[in-house]
């Protein structure tokens, strides 16, 4: 009946608009209560009416009977590491290598800076906006599927946001456990005697290869979008900062400590202002991620072996971990 596929569809967005304003806005608009009330609400609705349940419905992030194991998939670009930098000195002669082959003055170049999240890299392909598969990196060109286990997570969109959807996007990110989910998780498995995580990186891991969904569900996992891999239909970026705008309005959160710097400067400044709030953040990072903005620099820098020419990575000396 029209009503009720009506008041489904409401719901759909109620939820939906829910999770981006939580999630993307860091701004929830309703209460945990009043979503799990919405939910219910849609499961039963959809109990009376099964044809109401389709893949993309918020009811259907838990994954069906658990996989006897995970498929392969081949990347269709391949997902690179970055190459380090350890030292001032060391960012220094990365701006001045790209200042030189670009042929400009490494002072007016735009760096697109970001914290580098230590978590897992996966790769998310969305179709005519919605998620139809999830991949971890593997090797850079293999890795395994686990759209059930993505699916789970709620920061992770299943139906892609507005009225610009691209017929094909992939989305490439990090996976990761805030330290308070960390925290919570390891009290839990240490009160049922099961396995205690070391860290949140392996704990994230952990949960992602869960062959069970729904053991990935209870886990608190949660996405950072940080990079466009492939856009099909309209694409006018100009450049990588623009890409992570458009992430955001298609619902995905990316770094709220994301910035566009200038020169040598602001990139020391940057790695030198992340460095000082680390022990603050809620979550850990192994690390700064330095990019040139420009797309078109990027094309004309393109990679050497295995990482791109147009990006570096600084890194912090490992944190004395607390191994709870
Ligand atoms: C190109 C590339 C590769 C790995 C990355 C990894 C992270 C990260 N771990 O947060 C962020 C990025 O912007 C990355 N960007």
């Amino acid at each position: 009946p029209q009503a009720v596929r009506e008041r489904a569809d409401t719901l759909h967005q109620q939820l939906d608009d829910a999770n981006y304003q939580y999630y993307v806005e860091d701004d929830p608009r309703i209460t945990d209560a009043e979503y799990d009330a919405l939910l219910r609400e849609l499961q039963s609705l959809e109990a009376e009416h099964p044809e109401l349940k389709t893949p993309d419905s918020p009811t259907q992030r838990v994954g069906a009977a658990p996989a006897e194991r995970f498929e392969e998939v081949t990347h269709a670009v391949p997902m690179l590491s970055l190459d380090n930098a350890f030292d001032d000195a060391e960012l220094a002669a990365f701006v001045k290598r790209v200042a030189d082959k670009l042929e400009c003055d490494g002072d007016t170049l735009a760096f697109c800076c970001e914290p580098k999240l230590d978590g897992l890299a996966v790769a998310l392909v969305y179709e005519n906006g919605r998620l139809v598969q999830g991949a971890t990196r593997g090797d850079g060109r293999t890795g395994e599927d686990v759209t059930l286990n993505l699916r789970t997570i709620r920061s992770i969109p299943l139906k892609l946001r507005g009225d610009s959807i691209p017929p094909l996007i992939e989305v490439r990110g990090e996976v990761y456990m805030r330290h308070s989910g960390f925290e919570a998780l390891n009290d839990r498995a240490r009160e049922n005697g099961d396995k205690v995580f070391a860290n949140p990186r392996n704990a994230a891991a952990g949960s992602l290869r869960q062959l069970d969904s729904s053991i990935a569900a209870a886990r608190p996992l949660e996405f950072c979008a940080y990079q466009v891999a492939r856009l099909e239909g309209e694409d006018d970026a100009h450049s990588h900062s623009d890409y992570l705008k458009r992430l955001r309005t298609l619902g995905f959160r990316t770094s709220p400590l994301l910035d566009v710097v200038k020169g040598e400067r602001g990139v020391i400044d940057f790695c030198h202002r992340l460095g000082e709030q680390r022990n603050g953040l809620d979550y850990d990072i192994d690390g700064a991620v330095i990019k040139v903005d420009s797309l078109r620099d990027q094309r004309e820098l393109g990679f050497v072996s295995r990482a791109p020419r147009w990006a570096i990575a600084y890194k912090y000396p490992a944190q004395e971990q607390t191994t709870t």
